[in-house]
């Protein structure tokens, strides 16, 4: 455009010289003062022609000047008439930038011009340090911030004497982070040197690695990315050299030199006194060669020697009014705002790949993002040239779970259950990946949410022994590695994904358990690799694992993907002295480092949202496709929060035994397996259930009963309930059972005990006390110990001890539940031995301990109401179940 003015003012400058050199041709053929009167007219005549002609020329050549004024004003008006109307929004950059004005006069005639920089600015700027350079400086700030694509400027600003006053016009968009970065103007050698130091990385980055090939410069590079351009960025030092270290002085150098062909504009307000010291004499020279001072930039003589038959003369641009700048900025940095939301969706990962069109001997490779310039960033896991295991971490909001969403799904866009088996297991509190679920995820073979430590590690387990399984496979096969053995066997193998979401739980609870887990994942990380395991750790924080012997094993994990965090975090998730993770933005950014961490392997990169509906969506579709390519499903879900609820009575029908076997939940492990407790015929085979929840001691009922129900060993089963509180769910069960074998007593007169226990050879019973504790008839006091006087029916307590005594070994059982074990402890001591069978809940460490061992000691884990124990004192046996509830939830 600044040609095409040149051009029109150069129009006119010619109909000048015309008309000049018309004039003097006239003048040369009628000369003298004097002239005839018919020379005189003729004279007169080619005058007026000249005139004219001159007039045609002058008014064709301004009206060509006057559009193209209009168009440059309309893209960019004076500074003074800035709304935000103007703002770019197209996302192109200028050629050039109106700066001030041009005053053209031609005798009375005068018109003014947009003085015009060509953009990109070629060399590096200086200005003296004084009031006049800083106003044009603001000047051209301003143009700038106007005028370039909204999101496509960053300034950076140094102002170390007047801490941040040279930019006092500019402080309310210093919020703006995406235009000024640092959001203040710095002040301190230190952060000086930093800022600069990044920048020369910048442009060193876009020498070596971007511009390659025909691409030599931004614009060029602009122009073949116009999609995805680099971003301009300026940096103003003011009062240079103050506040530059050596270091700091060096960069700038190379900056003034190399930045402005990299989009890196440096400009700065100079003490040239101080520069004259030996010490700058290296950036003096840099600046003497590579930089040009700025007013001599826009010179007027540059048009003026074109167009020597018009005079020209400079004039500022004049500064807005406060309010209108004031109001100018709001709708900018709203814009800005709006610009920063990234806008990229989670499909646009996978654009229109396939389902499952990747293979996975060589690796998992998927996008999780792009970097600022558009280009997707990978997420890889076992290539040659990548690492095998990630940590990924972020404060708390700064979007892990999102980005842990995104990774599943653009993994399993592209590989099939066949080639990839995921394993999650999440601690975090909350429902973010019940999502996986239902429908289940095809890839998906665990799907645990708000896990036990201990369900962790069994868990862990499966895997470690996974791990052997494919160990001993390999070397049947005699292969050395995943790798060798997908190229060679003719079975498939898919690759193994454990992703693990807060997973310092694991390391929370009991030390025993802690070691347990440590050990297993150790073994998982250490040997892993060779047998296409791969595991993804998450966490908030990394503080406190550190110190543990499992910070060891962290550092040793190579592929780091960290999210906004504090510096000393940054510095524990990537590497020692790499803090720039404190600096995201997050969400969306997030740093991914793919070699331990060392600070030059940093790729900044955007994260998409991973919008609810469209992910359940996707799941959907990936169901759908992998139901089409024959792949069955096999997820195992595990709800913490949710105990299991109790199968209907067909299901337990189904289970019918011989024997006695009463079945109470599942197993707290990666199996769920069936826990069930066999009655057999041996001495002290009572089963003593205790804990405080009335959910569990509802469901664990039920769940005998049902039992009971579908056993065909027992030919009467008694229900007696001491406990006064009738069980919710227990009772209809208790109701319909009771027409066949069952009988149920409110009292404990109800019931004769002497009779009960003279019959236990004849007939198999199963007599259930419902609140043993409370049952004071029961427990054996003084009354044990009084001499039975002749023909005196027996004590309960008597009968009661007889039934449990000899009971087990004649077929007949009993089965009580106690609410409170300290109770029951202290009042059932003589009868206690006769209950080898333990179920506890719902106690805390004291009571577990005495209620499964008999003895003092302590036995933790058994306070939260999402699980049970079972004991078996005689074989010295303790497992952990979930047990049955009749309800929804616990
Ligand atoms: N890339 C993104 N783009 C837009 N919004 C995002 C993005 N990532 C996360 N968010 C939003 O940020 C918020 C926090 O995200 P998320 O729950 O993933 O963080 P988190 O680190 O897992 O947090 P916490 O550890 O507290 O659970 C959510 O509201 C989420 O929708």
């Amino acid at each position: 455009m600044a040609g095409r003015i040149l051009e029109a003012v150069a129009a006119l400058n010619q109909a000048i010289i015309k008309k000049n050199d018309s004039v003097s041709i006239i003048d040369h053929d009628y000369p003298g003062e004097r002239l005839r009167t018919e020379d005189y007219d003729r004279r007169k005549r080619r005058m007026s022609a000249v005139n004219a002609e001159f007039d045609k020329a002058w008014i064709s050549a301004l009206k060509g000047l006057d559009e193209l004024c209009k168009a440059v004003r309309q893209r960019q008006p004076h500074l003074s008439q800035l709304t935000g109307e103007n703002i770019n929004m197209d996302g192109r950059f200028p050629t050039a930038l109106a700066f001030g004005r041009l005053r053209l006069t031609y005798l009375n005639w005068s018109g003014f011009v947009p003085r015009l920089l060509p953009f990109p600015v070629k060399r590096s700027l200086w200005l003296p340090n004084d009031g006049a350079s800083h106003r044009m400086l603001h000047q051209l700030l301003l143009r700038l911030i106007h005028v370039l694509p909204v999101g496509k400027l960053e300034i950076t600003v140094a102002d170390p004497l007047r801490l941040g006053k040279s930019l006092a016009p500019f402080r309310s968009l210093l919020d703006t982070q995406k235009l000024f970065p640092d959001r203040r103007a710095l002040t301190r050698a230190d952060e000086i040197e930093a800022a600069l130091a990044q920048l020369t990385d910048y442009v060193e980055n876009l020498l070596q690695n971007r511009f390659r090939d025909e691409t030599t410069s931004w614009a060029a590079y602009n122009s073949n990315h116009r999609d995805s351009p680099l971003p301009y960025k300026v940096l103003l030092l003011f009062g240079v050299p103050e506040q530059l270290t050596d270091k700091s002085v060096w960069y700038l150098g190379r900056l003034l030199e190399h930045g402005p062909l990299c989009g890196v504009l440096p400009v700065l307000t100079i003490d040239r006194s101080r520069l004259e010291d030996r010490k700058f004499a290296g950036l003096h020279a840099v600046m003497e060669q590579h930089s040009r001072q700025m007013d001599a930039m826009v010179p007027a003589d540059f048009m003026a020697q074109r167009i020597p038959e018009i005079a020209v003369g400079e004039q500022e641009e004049s500064w807005p009014e406060p309010q209108a700048l004031a109001a100018f900025f709001t709708s900018l940095s709203d814009r800005y705002q709006r610009d920063a939301t990234f806008q990229k969706s989670l499909t646009d990962l996978w654009g229109e790949a396939d389902y499952f069109a990747k293979d996975a001997t060589h690796g998992l490779v998927a996008p999780i993002g792009w970097t600022a310039e558009g280009d997707p960033v990978p997420f890889s896991l076992g290539c040659v040239t990548s690492e095998h295991h990630a940590l990924l971490a972020g404060r708390s909001g700064s979007g892990k779970s999102n980005l842990l969403h995104v990774l599943i799904h653009s993994l399993c866009h592209v590989y099939s259950p066949a080639e990839l088996n995921i394993y999650l297991l999440d601690y975090k509190q909350g429902t973010e990946f019940h999502v996986y679920a239902k429908p289940p995820l095809p890839q998906a073979r665990l799907v645990a949410t708000e896990s036990d430590p201990e369900y962790g590690v069994t868990v862990l387990a499966h895997l470690t022994e996974e791990l052997e399984r494919r160990s001993c496979d390999f070397k049947n096969q005699s292969v050395r590695d995943f790798y060798e053995y997908r190229e060679t066997a003719s079975a498939g193998l898919p690759r193994i994904l454990l992703i693990i979401d807060e997973f310092q739980v694991l390391f929370s609870e009991s030390r025993q358990l802690a070691e347990c887990a440590e050990k297993m994942l150790t073994q998982l990380l250490r040997q892993g690799r060779a047998f296409g395991i791969h595991v993804l750790l998450a966490t908030q924080t990394l503080k406190g694992i550190q110190s543990l012997s499992m910070g060891q094993l962290i550092s040793q994990i190579g592929c780091r993907i960290a999210l906004a965090c504090s510096e000393e975090d940054s510095a524990m998730i990537l590497g020692s002295n790499n803090w720039e993770a404190a600096k995201l933005k997050s969400p969306p950014q997030g740093i991914v480092n793919d070699a331990n961490g060392a600070k030059s392997a940093n790729q900044t990169f955007l994260i998409p949202f991973a919008d609810r509906d469209l992910t359940a969506r996707h799941i959907t579709g990936m169901a759908q496709a992998a139901h089409r390519h024959g792949h069955i499903g096999a997820t195992r879900v595990f709800n913490g929060a949710r105990l299991p609820a109790l199968p209907d009575a067909a299901w337990f029908a189904s289970r019918r035994e011989e024997g006695v076997r009463l079945l109470l939940g599942e197993s707290l492990s990666y199996s769920s397996d069936l826990i069930s407790v066999p009655l057999v015929q041996r001495p002290s085979t009572n089963v003593l259930v205790s804990g405080y929840s009335d959910v569990i001691h509802d469901g664990l009922l039920a769940a005998i009963l049902q039992s009971l129900e579908s056993s065909a060993a027992i030919d009467e089963v008694i229900y007696l309930n001491s406990r006064g509180v009738v069980p919710r769910e227990g009772s209809g069960r208790r109701d319909r059972i009771c027409k066949t074998r069952f009988r149920s007593c409110d009292t404990l007169a109800d019931l004769d005990l002497a009779e009960l226990a003279d019959e236990l050879k004849t007939v198999r019973r199963v007599l259930i006390v419902d609140g043993l504790d409370s049952a004071k008839e029961l427990h054996a006091g003084l009354a044990g110990f009084k001499p039975l006087k002749k023909d005196e029916p027996p004590a309960p307590q008597e009968s009661f001890k007889k039934i449990l005594e000899d009971g087990p070994a004649a077929g007949t059982f009993v089965i009580a539940f106690a609410d409170n074990w300290k109770r029951c402890n202290s009042a059932c001591k003589d009868h206690l031995a006769f209950f080898e069978l333990r179920v506890g809940f719902c106690m805390n460490e004291d009571d577990a301990g005495s209620f499964v061992s008999g003895a003092i000691g302590k036995l933790k884990g058994l306070e939260p109401d999402n699980r049970a124990v079972f004991a078996d004192r005689l074989k010295n046996k303790v497992v952990w179940f979930r047990p049955f509830v009749s309800g929804e939830t616990i």
